[in-house]
């Protein structure tokens, strides 16, 4: 092989565009249609890289949780598109989006969402029995390890209507990390939280991107907390404004 063949390192630097982002939108617009079609999401071209905790804020109605659901692949855009680590997904079969975001999205919701008859290993356990790829014992030992992880090792056999709203909401985070998704999306998840617990499911969210190099995406209200964030989409009237 010549050494023109090999290449000089510095010019494939120069040329590799590194890794895609991990959610990344162009021109991304969902209108609601009907007699006054509703626009909910404007024109956002955005790009989110791994390891980085964003702030979605904006006052009530401004699009928020419309933006977090397409990134989110659980909305279809009416134009632009959403791709993530790279693959533009709006083309894709509703399968293939649901197989993206059961390995690559967790999420977490302002009301928790857990199954109120399964106890709390269980509802950690049904992304995993979902995606299939672990035996159940295995399945079984990772939900308790993520529980035991956020202070839940005590609880693991009780039902949801047996712990607090702040425990709860930790439940939510242990199911979202079940399939070791490398983004979690959460829709205001400290919102119907006291300010304690608030503050421990931020830490928990802190800790994932600190700790863990995940990508943690938060629709808030709470300015104080969006400020201890590392970067905030500020919306208004569903366009990406300056905060
Ligand atoms: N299915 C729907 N039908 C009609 N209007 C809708 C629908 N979904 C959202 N909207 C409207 O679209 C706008 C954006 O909603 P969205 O929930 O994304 O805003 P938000 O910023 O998250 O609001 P909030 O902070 O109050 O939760 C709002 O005016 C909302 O009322």
């Amino acid at each position: 092989m010549s050494m023109a063949a090999e290449g000089a390192p510095e010019e494939k630097a120069a040329t590799d565009p590194g890794p895609a982002p991990l959610i990344e939108a162009r021109r991304l617009t969902r209108v609601l249609p009907g007699t006054v079609p509703v626009t909910l999401v404007r024109d956002i071209d955005l790009s989110i890289q791994a390891g980085e905790f964003v702030a979605i804020t904006g006052p009530s109605g401004s699009g928020k949780s419309s933006l977090l659901y397409l990134l989110g692949l659980l909305d279809l855009p009416t134009s632009g598109e959403v791709l993530i680590e790279g693959e533009p997904t709006h083309l894709l079969s509703e399968r293939r989006r649901a197989a993206i975001r059961l390995s690559t999205l967790g999420f977490v919701f302002q009301f928790h969402f857990l199954l109120p008859e399964f106890t709390v290993t269980d509802n950690v356990m049904i992304p995993m029995r979902k995606l299939g790829r672990l035996p159940a014992r295995q399945m079984r030992e990772r939900a308790r390890g993520l529980l035991a992880d956020l202070g839940l090792g005590d609880h693991l056999e009780k039902r949801p209507d047996q712990l607090s709203g702040g425990q709860r909401q930790r439940v939510a985070v242990a199911r979202a990390l079940a399939n070791e998704p490398p983004a979690i999306l959460a829709d205001e998840p400290t919102g119907s939280l006291d300010s304690r617990s608030s503050e421990q499911v931020f830490e928990i969210l802190r800790a994932l991107v600190d700790d863990h190099r995940k990508t943690v995406i938060a629709v808030t209200h709470d300015l104080d907390m969006a400020a201890r964030m590392d970067r905030r989409l500020h919306l208004v009237d569903g366009m990406l404004a300056d905060p």
